[in-house]
């Protein structure tokens, strides 16, 4: 039995999707004033604390049942995100009871949040039978988020100007235009894994892109490719970009040491 109705495309104007797993983007900014006035033996209890619930997301990644990525951000838009995919919306806002119960959670700022869902385009169709028993499909709708050493996330929406529309293109054109994406995207493989998170209907934008990579240039160097691209170069419009660097609960102690 399929979770979901198979889509089909081609008699629709939309762009069928395959839907996967529920993702909320939790950006936090660390209240360091306040946090350099808690004694060093309660911030270690607090961080182990907050280990015990990286350690309860880990488990749950350890089922298959969801996944998590927890990074350290750069600059000052934020100091962390908890990226958390799951199942359903409930489950996401399980995890975010769970987070506000630590007791470092008093010490952060909320910074900026989103949510989205796992999304496949099916432009190019999904292949015979029921895609959402195929295993490379579920594979990439559920995934275990990679333990890359950098994230790059930020929100983005296709033009609805007069004169470059997206949404009044045919299904061919667009079709076209996201093959040439893909092929862009393909010469990244190795080098960049992403995750594209469709949020129309959820969140300000129409989707959030999540780029992870062992080399943080290779952010720069598909997102500067992809802009001369027409779909990018004619419709893509972004919000802001947040980048940063994995952070182990092993190394908790020394991320919060003020
Ligand atoms: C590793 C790089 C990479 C690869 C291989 C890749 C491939 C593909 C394929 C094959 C498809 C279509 C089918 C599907 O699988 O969904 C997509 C779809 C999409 N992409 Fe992409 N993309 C990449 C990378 C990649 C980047 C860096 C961006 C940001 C664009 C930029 O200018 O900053 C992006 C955006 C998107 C979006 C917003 C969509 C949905 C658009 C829609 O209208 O539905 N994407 N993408």
């Amino acid at each position: 039995m399929s979770e979901r109705p198979v889509p089909t495309t081609d008699t629709q104007h939309a762009a069928a999707t395959l839907d996967g797993w529920y993702t909320l983007h939790d950006f936090r900014t660390i209240d360091w004033a306040r946090l350099k006035l808690v004694d060093a033996e309660k911030r270690e209890q607090m961080i182990e604390e907050f280990t015990a619930f990286l350690a309860s997301l880990e488990e749950v990644e350890a089922k298959g049942e969801g996944s998590h990525a927890f990074y350290s951000i750069l600059g000052q838009k934020a100091d962390l995100v908890l990226m958390v995919l799951r199942p359903t919306f409930n489950e996401l806002e399980d995890v975010e009871r769970a987070f506000r119960k630590t007791a470092l959670y008093d010490y952060m700022i909320p910074s900026y949040s989103y949510v989205s869902v796992i999304e496949l385009g099916m432009y190019r169709g999904s292949g015979d039978g029921d895609p959402y028993q195929n295993p490379h499909i579920r594979s990439r709708l559920y995934p275990t988020l990679p333990k890359a050493a950098h994230i790059c996330f930020y929100p983005m929406s296709k033009a609805r100007r007069d004169g470059d529309n997206w949404y009044m293109l045919s299904m061919d054109e667009r079709k076209d235009l996201m093959y040439r994406h893909s092929m862009i995207g393909r010469s990244y493989a190795g080098k960049i894994q992403q995750f594209i998170g469709g949020s129309t209907g959820f969140d300000a934008w129409e989707w959030g892109v999540t780029l992870f990579a062992e080399d943080s240039l290779q952010f720069k160097k598909i997102v500067y490719e992809m802009r001369f691209d027409e779909v990018s170069a004619k419709y893509g419009e972004f919000g802001d970009f947040y980048v940063g660097n994995i952070l182990p609960k092993e190394n908790l102690s020394t991320f919060f040491s003020v």
